[in-house]
């Protein structure tokens, strides 16, 4: 009653001074700052907590040059408080308050921070819940940069034919090299995969390799995803503001797939990271300096979007350092039969069992095909037939309904006979000992590959060999292996 008696005013005044008085009995440092974020007063306890030498003064320094990553700055700017966080001094760990502090006028004068409690031992459930979270964040971070490690090396790009020998030739002289690469490629021809081995066997190798994939994300998404943004630039960004792709990979490479979609506006901050090594995130009136490589891939002509003026000349010129082209599948059609089995084995890998096979008369098949989806769509197309047959071979007739017929008669027309009739059984055998050149071509010279790709036993292969005298050729021209 006679509390009620006293009126609210009152009331709240008993109540600011028993807060004070336990914030009083309490804290164990306390210090304030001006607007600036000086400080312009601390105790002597918490002097002695941070180790500070009693020589200097602290008074009038930016409070990061006394506390460093201290948040009192963005207490400052936001003029919220913060009732309780855990901060690292050091080994140790500490509860500290951040509260702004206002005029009689609501005007802004500065901010106090107080160490609430240098022992936790009051706050051993919250600590110990802080420490489980840190230290789960840590092992996440740790999968995070395995992750982020590159997936692929060179000799998972299979193919042996020239065009992918002397592609991987290039990609390796890259790699030794810190320039900026771009790789030119239909989709689906394995530049990503290039992109991961080429980081794999640079000197970044034990950096992130990360990747964006320029189209796939809505412009308006994609400079805070590629640049970062500063705490409170728009919503949903958190207090401690959004670290973009590109710090992420600072000290390794990043991936900028399908660079040809990268908005005008974004090409002439991503000119600066490659000229000054330096990003702004948005909202942030900071650069930071990046230490990254550039790695993009297109499957657009950049030189006609250049001469057209929808890609800036001076970004192509600084991204086309170091330029690879990567064959379509129609062009090495030999690299079929290699890079079927390899596919197959993943596939049972992943799915368990025995890797299927493709038969040999299915490749003349396969070849016919023009392959616009190229290597990821021969993965489709195998996935899809081995998923619809039950046997271990995948015959020619297993990829009907999956492929459509022959993409033109120019293939056929080359395989049929010119000129005069001849008996079968001839242009049967001359047709044989050309596929056994072929092959023998191909393979440079190894036989038991050579065997395989045709798809007979070695036993056939060598019985072939003999009756149409190939080894007798050329002394020497094969090797026995
Ligand atoms: N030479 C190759 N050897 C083995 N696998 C390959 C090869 N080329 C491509 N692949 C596989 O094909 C799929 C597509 O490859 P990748 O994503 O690297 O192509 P991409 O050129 O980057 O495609 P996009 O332009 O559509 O992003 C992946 O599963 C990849 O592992």
């Amino acid at each position: 009653m006679a509390f009620k008696a006293i009126g609210e005013a009152e009331i709240r005044r008993q109540a600011a001074q028993a807060m004070i008085d336990l914030f009083d009995s309490m804290y164990e440092g306390a210090f304030a700052v001006d607007t600036r974020a000086r400080i312009s007063w601390m105790n002597d306890k918490f002097k002695a907590l941070l180790g500070w030498n009693g020589v200097d003064l602290v008074e009038g320094k930016p409070v990061e040059d006394v506390i460093p990553h201290s948040e009192m700055r963005r207490v400052l700017d936001s003029g919220r408080a913060d009732l309780l966080d855990i901060i690292d001094l050091g080994n140790r760990q500490l509860t500290v308050s951040r509260i702004p502090l206002r005029g009689e006028d609501g005007r802004l004068l500065g901010a106090m921070g107080v160490i609430l409690f240098d022992r936790l031992q009051s706050l051993k459930p919250l600590v110990t819940r802080f420490q489980q979270l840190q230290s789960e964040l840590e092992i996440t971070r740790r999968e995070l940069a395995e992750s982020r490690r590159a997936k692929y090396r060179f000799g998972s790009f299979v193919g042996a034919t020239e065009a992918v020998r002397q592609l991987k030739r290039h990609a390796r002289r890259a790699a030794e090299r810190d320039a900026a690469v771009l790789l030119y490629g239909e989709t689906g021809t394995g530049k990503e995969l290039l992109a991961h081995a080429i980081h794999a066997a640079s000197p970044r190798a034990q950096k992130p390799m990360v990747r964006v994939n320029v189209a796939a994300i809505p412009e308006t998404l994609l400079e805070a995803e590629l640049f970062g943004a500063a705490p409170g630039a728009y919503t949903g960004v958190g207090r401690h503001g959004r670290e973009g792709k590109i710090q992420l990979a600072d000290g390794g490479t990043l991936f900028l797939d399908e660079i040809g979609d990268m908005p005008p506006p974004l090409q002439a901050k991503l000119l600066r990271v490659l000229q000054e090594q330096e990003i702004e995130p948005l909202g942030a009136n900071r650069v930071v300096a990046v230490d990254v490589r550039i790695i993009s891939a297109t499957s657009r002509d950049l030189k006609a979007m250049v001469d057209k003026g929808e890609f800036r000349a001076d970004l192509y010129y600084r991204l086309n350092v170091l330029p690879i082209t990567v064959p379509p599948l129609r062009e090495r059609p030999d690299d079929l039969p290699l890079l079927c089995e390899a596919l197959l084995e993943d596939m049972a890998h992943r799915a368990g069992g025995a890797p299927r096979e493709v038969a040999a008369d299915a490749f003349p098949r396969l070849a016919a095909y023009d392959w616009p989806g190229n290597v990821r769509e021969l993965r489709n197309v195998l996935e899809q037939a081995a998923a619809a047959v039950d046997t271990d071979v995948l015959g020619p007739d297993d990829f009907d309904g999956l492929l459509p017929r022959p993409r033109s008669a120019a293939r056929q027309v080359s395989a049929k006979p010119a000129g005069e009739i001849r008996p079968l059984r001839e242009v049967l055998a001359e047709a044989e000992a050309a596929a056994i050149r072929h092959a023998l071509e191909q393979t440079n010279g190894v036989k038991v590959e050579a065997a395989r790709r045709l798809g007979i036993s070695r036993a056939q292969f060598y019985a072939k060999l003999a009756s149409h005298s190939i080894m007798s050729e050329t002394p020497d021209r094969w090797k026995t292996v």
